[in-house]
């Protein structure tokens, strides 16, 4: 609980006045809430004895009623405020955790299933917003109510038979802790299952359309069952000790209440005590029970909120590997990868090997290569996706690892193979790339990329909605709306990987002569497997085991006697090109 706190103290301290505040209310609301117990004992007794008058019967019901109101406000204030500081950092840490999320490189996302982030965003916070909330306040109002209770009793009525009726108490808060404990430990198992779970319902709903082709609805079925029913075991072992709490404190505060008035009575008789006093004294017991129970229940609170705290903050506090440490721009760009050499973090084999390439401004640089080779590692260095390898990458003279990797990033079109398109209109998907684009920039996007003519048969047009990543469009037209919000950017590097792939012949020829006439200064380099989109290229480069096996022009390349030229004679022959 305490840890809950500390981890929190930077909210705390910039809201220390408001918090100051509410505790100052929540110890006048419980010290008014004592006072009406008080009133009906003095009544009883002023009954008993036959003093009690007309006027004092009013003053008595009014100030009641005065008392109920204003602990009532009291109440109201400190409760609000409270409850709206819970949602306020939940948002806050939702947001810094969002902020995280776009700024961690690849690797991170190997590491970390989706689902699992998900829940960290959803459940871990509904965790965090219930512990700064409804923990803060029972931690308030049940351990200053429970004290005040406590002295009130004490001191206003007998201190012995205090001392006597609370004996029980401590053996349910060592209950209690005992039982916090256990909860903690289950209910971080359980939110790990349930991350599971959330990735597994992430896949049905993503790989729905291959499951019903490949007849395995049973089989998906059955193995989100599986997971599901893990989430329910956990969640039911967290459960089966939350349910203890409350009768737990029912019971300890019922073995009070038989002390109470057992040796209440006795007080009774030898005269120590009024009748007023001993029904007093019970109704506080009573009152007992509810700083009881939420003292049991904030300790699994707050043991909930710390573990799910401690779930966020391990990303939070996740360094990027890719280290960011100078700020230069690169004006133009001329590229140079000299004996780069590169291993995944997961890898246990050289994915890059030695690689050299020179690129001029304005180069076309075609890569090629079976699958595996190491194209798109090639690609991803250039990009900062990952730690730098050995050898040096060197664009414009300046070492990559000295370079800001989001102006980097501001200077380079890249199309991956992976097209995702975002849930919003088709124009505002091209403008994704470079948001202040004019409607000139934008026409000019489109005509590169060779969309015109698929615009033209969409009913709305720029203006067609995108289903959820671009369902409802065909894989061509979803590269090509990915090309032109490239393209819109009118980088200084434009990298397409494998991003022609599902155009026709002439319709990649097209967009080919397009771009060689848009881009004449400006570098492009194109990852594929078929060769006719290279064919143009100023280098090509031939990968094998992330080493370069060939290099040269097209027509270099198709008179040395390698995979260049035998890929090349399969695809003349009308046979399929690659491996
Ligand atoms: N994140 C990763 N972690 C570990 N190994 C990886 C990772 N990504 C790729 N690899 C491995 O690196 C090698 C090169 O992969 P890469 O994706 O660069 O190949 P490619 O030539 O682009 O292939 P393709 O033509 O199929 O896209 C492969 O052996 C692959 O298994």
């Amino acid at each position: 609980m305490i840890d809950f706190i500390y981890k929190l103290k930077w909210y705390f301290s910039e809201h220390k006045m408001k918090y100051l505040l509410i505790v100052v209310l929540a110890v006048i609301s419980n010290f008014m809430e004592v006072i009406p117990p008080q009133l009906i004992g003095r009544t009883i007794d002023l009954i008993n004895t036959g003093d009690m008058t007309i006027g004092t019967m009013w003053l008595i019901f009014l100030l009641f009623i005065a008392v109920i109101i204003s602990t009532y406000l009291l109440l109201y204030s400190w409760f609000y405020m409270l409850f709206g500081s819970a949602y306020d950092i939940e948002s806050i840490l939702r947001m810094r955790l969002m902020q995280k999320f776009l700024t961690l490189s690849p690797s991170f996302y190997e590491r970390n299933k989706t689902g699992d982030l998900m829940a960290k965003a959803t459940n871990d916070m509904r965790s965090i917003n219930r512990a700064m909330g409804f923990g803060l306040i029972t931690l308030l109002d049940a351990s200053t109510f429970l004290l005040t209770i406590i002295l009130v009793m004490a001191f206003t009525i007998n201190l012995e038979l205090t001392f006597y009726a609370l004996l029980p108490l401590p053996l349910l808060i060592i209950i209690e802790v005992y039982l916090g404990r256990m909860i903690s430990k289950r209910h971080t198992e359980s939110q790990k299952s349930f991350g599971v779970m959330n990735d597994a319902a992430l896949e049905v709903v993503e790989g729905v359309r291959l499951t019903r082709s490949y007849v395995q609805e049973e089989a998906e079925a059955a193995s989100f069952k599986g997971k599901t029913k893990d989430y329910l075991d956990r969640f039911m072992k967290v459960e089966k000790l939350d349910a203890l709490f409350q009768p737990l404190t029912i019971f300890v505060v019922s073995l009070s209440f038989i002390i109470a008035f057992g040796y209440g009575a006795v007080l009774v008789n030898e005269g120590e005590m009024t009748v007023g006093e001993v029904v007093t004294f019970n109704i506080y017991l009573n009152m007992l029970i509810w700083p009881m129970f939420a003292m049991g229940m904030l300790f699994n609170i707050m043991q909930r909120g710390n573990a799910s705290l401690n779930r966020v903050e391990e990303v939070l506090q996740t360094e990027d590997d890719v280290v960011d440490t100078g700020d230069s721009i690169v004006e133009s760009s001329e590229i140079d990868f000299e004996h780069v050499s590169f291993s995944y973090p997961a890898s246990s084999r050289q994915n890059l090997d030695g690689v050299t390439i020179h690129l001029k401004a304005g180069d076309t640089l075609g890569i090629v290569g079976k699958t595996g080779s190491g194209k798109t590692t090639l690609i991803r260095q250039l990009l900062k996706m990952y730690p730098a390898g050995t050898g040096s990458l060197i664009i414009d003279g300046i070492n990559i690892t000295r370079l800001n990797k989001k102006e980097l990033r501001q200077r380079i079109g890249y199309v991956s193979q992976e097209n995702i398109l975002f849930s919003r209109t088709v124009k505002d998907n091209i403008l994704f790339g470079n948001p202040g684009a004019s409607d000139d920039e934008l026409d000019r996007a489109i005509e590169v990329s060779a969309l015109d003519s698929d615009l033209a048969l969409m009913q709305k047009g720029l203006q067609t909605m995108v289903g959820e990543k671009g369902v409802a469009l065909s894989g061509g037209q979803k590269q090509r709306i990915s090309i032109a919000r490239s393209l819109i950017k009118d980088p200084e590097i434009l990298i397409f990987d494998d991003a022609l792939s599902a155009v026709d012949a002439k319709t990649e020829q097209q967009i080919i002569d397009n771009i060689k006439r848009e881009r004449k200064e400006k570098t492009t380099i194109i990852v594929t497997h078929r060769l006719s989109a290279v064919r143009h290229a100023d280098v090509i480069v031939v990968l094998e085991d992330g080493r370069i096996a060939e290099t040269g022009s097209h027509d270099e390349l198709v008179k040395s006697d390698g995979w260049y030229r035998r890929q090349n004679q399969y695809y003349e022959t009308g046979g399929e090109e690659n491996d």
